[in-house]
């Protein structure tokens, strides 16, 4: 018999390998004339790849959008995932702007074609870090993976010694493991990530750099990264400047 780890919650199966897509099509995302207000006198004067540009992400691309600080990395994710709109232009989701799907769409897409790493992490700091990680790995009733996955993905990450500990205590580079995992327990077509590696260590950046990307071709979904420099720990398909 399977011991369930410590951190799991009892709800939900976690012995079988489900696929939850309801529509096999990919997600298609596209950006038409994206500007942001706040930020708008400051883009128009320069020249960007994405910013006032017609873009479709290729589904299943691996894509690094590289941007100095301060420049918009974090705003455009936030459009990416819809959770601010203080836009021109549109962000088109299967051809359809973002604000055009009703709340129940938008919770569906996000429970199965878009995960998110933010780049404040956003972990639940009354949780452990491992019921941080359950939360969303249960989140659809019947788990993507399995828990032995997730603890696999915890051992390979090095931080299977803080599954039991607080949120609130943990450092930021074990926060940011923790989304990582916590973001690739979940199904999806598109990871969206914002400077996923700035807490991590050489070591820990090619081991997460490697679980990412074995997650995403496992299924063939791809993934927009922010990042500040230039990198080559992923093949990338494309890389923009923003
Ligand atoms: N809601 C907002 N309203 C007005 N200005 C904002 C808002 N959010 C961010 N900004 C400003 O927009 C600019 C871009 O911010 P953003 O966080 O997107 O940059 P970033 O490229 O992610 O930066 P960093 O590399 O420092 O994380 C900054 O000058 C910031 O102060």
């Amino acid at each position: 018999m399977a011991v369930r780890p410590p951190w799991t919650f009892s709800f939900g199966k976690s012995s079988i390998l489900s696929h939850h897509f309801k529509n096999t099509s990919y997600m298609q995302i596209q950006l038409d004339n994206l500007v942001p207000v706040p930020l708008r006198d400051k883009i128009l004067q320069r020249s960007s790849d994405i910013w006032n540009r017609q873009i479709t992400f290729t589904p299943g691309s691996f894509i690094k959008i590289k941007a100095p600080s301060g420049t918009g990395k974090t705003t455009l994710v936030h459009y990416l995932y819809h959770i601010r709109t203080d836009y021109t232009g549109q962000v088109l989701v299967n051809g359809q702007p973002w604000g055009s799907y009703d709340k129940a769409a938008i919770a569906a897409m996000r429970q199965e074609q878009v995960s998110v790493i933010f780049q404040d992490l956003r972990v639940f700091e009354q949780l452990s870090a491992g019921e941080n990680i359950e939360l969303k790995r249960v989140m659809n009733g019947q788990p993507y993976c399995t828990a032995e996955k997730v603890t696999a993905m915890a051992a390979k990450l090095n931080i299977t010694h803080i599954l039991n500990q607080s949120g609130r205590t943990l450092s930021y580079g074990e926060r940011q493991r923790v989304a990582i995992i916590r973001a690739l327990v979940q199904p999806f077509q598109w990871l969206v990530m914002d400077e996923p590696f700035s807490h991590l260590d050489e070591e820990n950046t090619q081991r997460a750099a490697q679980l990412i990307a074995e997650e995403c071709k496992a299924r063939k979904a791809g993934f927009i990264l922010t990042d500040l420099d230039n990198d080559s720990r992923f093949a990338y398909d494309i890389h923009y400047n923003l």
